[in-house]
């Protein structure tokens, strides 16, 4: 496993904001963080690249305990695409060159031919999309073993979303590196992510491999039978049940996050109505 996040709570004040946090990442995937606002994602990555400090738990990255040093082999791209003040394309190429001892310009050149950066323009001036864009050329230029990115695919238009999908998949596949995105995409992740978790409300609902996750997650009508299983929520009007028995069809990975997400919002008068297998649909205005 090149990320191993065991049981970590983190506190802001006094309201706990990650409760037991927990799952790994293997060598070479592209992993996803899936979840609603304020679910506690990029707070979780905020802790796995060191900026905070979890109150207990543990981060393992590349097999040891998270340590400056290792932060050579990690590249980020924060939620604020944070840029410093006055500083140009060129000045960050200086300083992510010093930062990453494997930094490829002939990479940076493409993008920068590609998205035409005005290197002599201070980044902090660039529109948000092209602040995204410039900073996905940092990261990927990095050739970092690791990469970190919360909501890469924000405030780009659907065709530059795509292209961007298509990037992190060559980084991972071509390269054998690994990528942990945080995103609300499904549609995107679903085309990318080897491996995933759904974090709400700073716990993680449900961590696998998108594929296994298809294996063993079916959706099934109201009214049938459910006799082996565990109901996990209602997706419009069939249920996503977990088993390994052959009812109803296959659940995509948008159905199967959508049915965590929705099954946790109105937990109790679902758990309620199966009893009797009966799912009362009054309480699931979604
Ligand atoms: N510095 C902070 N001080 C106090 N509370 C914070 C701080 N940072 C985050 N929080 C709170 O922690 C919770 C989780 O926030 P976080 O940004 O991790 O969520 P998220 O899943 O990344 O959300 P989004 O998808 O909207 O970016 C939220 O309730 C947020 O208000």
């Amino acid at each position: 496993m090149i990320v191993e996040i065991k049981g970590i709570n983190k506190k802001f004040g006094t309201k706990p904001v990650l409760n037991d946090i927990s799952f790994s990442v293997k060598e070479g995937e592209i992993f996803a963080l899936v979840g609603p606002n304020g679910a506690g994602k990029t707070t979780t990555l905020r802790c796995l690249y060191g900026e905070l400090k979890p109150e207990s738990g543990s981060i393992n990255v590349f097999g040891k305990e998270l340590c400056t040093p290792l932060k050579t082999g990690i590249a980020v791209m924060t939620e604020d695409r944070l840029t410093f003040r006055r500083f140009k394309g060129e000045d960050y190429i200086k300083m992510w060159k010093m930062l990453y001892p494997n930094w490829q310009d002939k990479t940076f050149n493409s993008f920068s031919v590609h998205y035409r950066f005005n290197m002599d323009q201070p980044v902090e001036t660039y529109s948000m999309g092209m602040r995204t864009l410039f900073n996905l050329a940092l990261v990927v230029s990095s050739n970092a073993d690791l990469l970190i990115l919360d909501e890469p695919t924000q405030n780009l238009d659907p065709v530059i979303r795509e292209e961007v999908t298509n990037i992190l998949r060559d980084y991972s596949v071509q390269k054998g590196k690994t990528v942990i995105i945080s995103s609300h995409e499904i549609y995107d992740l679903e085309e990318v992510a080897s491996s995933f978790a759904i974090i709400f409300e700073g716990h993680v609902l449900y961590t696998d491999s998108i594929d296994r996750a298809k294996e063993i997650h079916r959706m099934v009508s109201r009214n049938e039978n459910i006799d082996d299983g565990e109901l996990i929520g209602l997706v419009n009007d069939e249920i996503l049940v977990k088993t390994d028995k052959n009812i109803g069809r296959y659940a995509n990975f948008k159905e199967i996050v959508l049915g965590y997400l929705q099954g946790k919002k109105a937990f109790k008068p679902f758990e309620n109505s199966t009893s009797d297998n009966q799912i009362n649909d009054s309480p699931f205005t979604l």
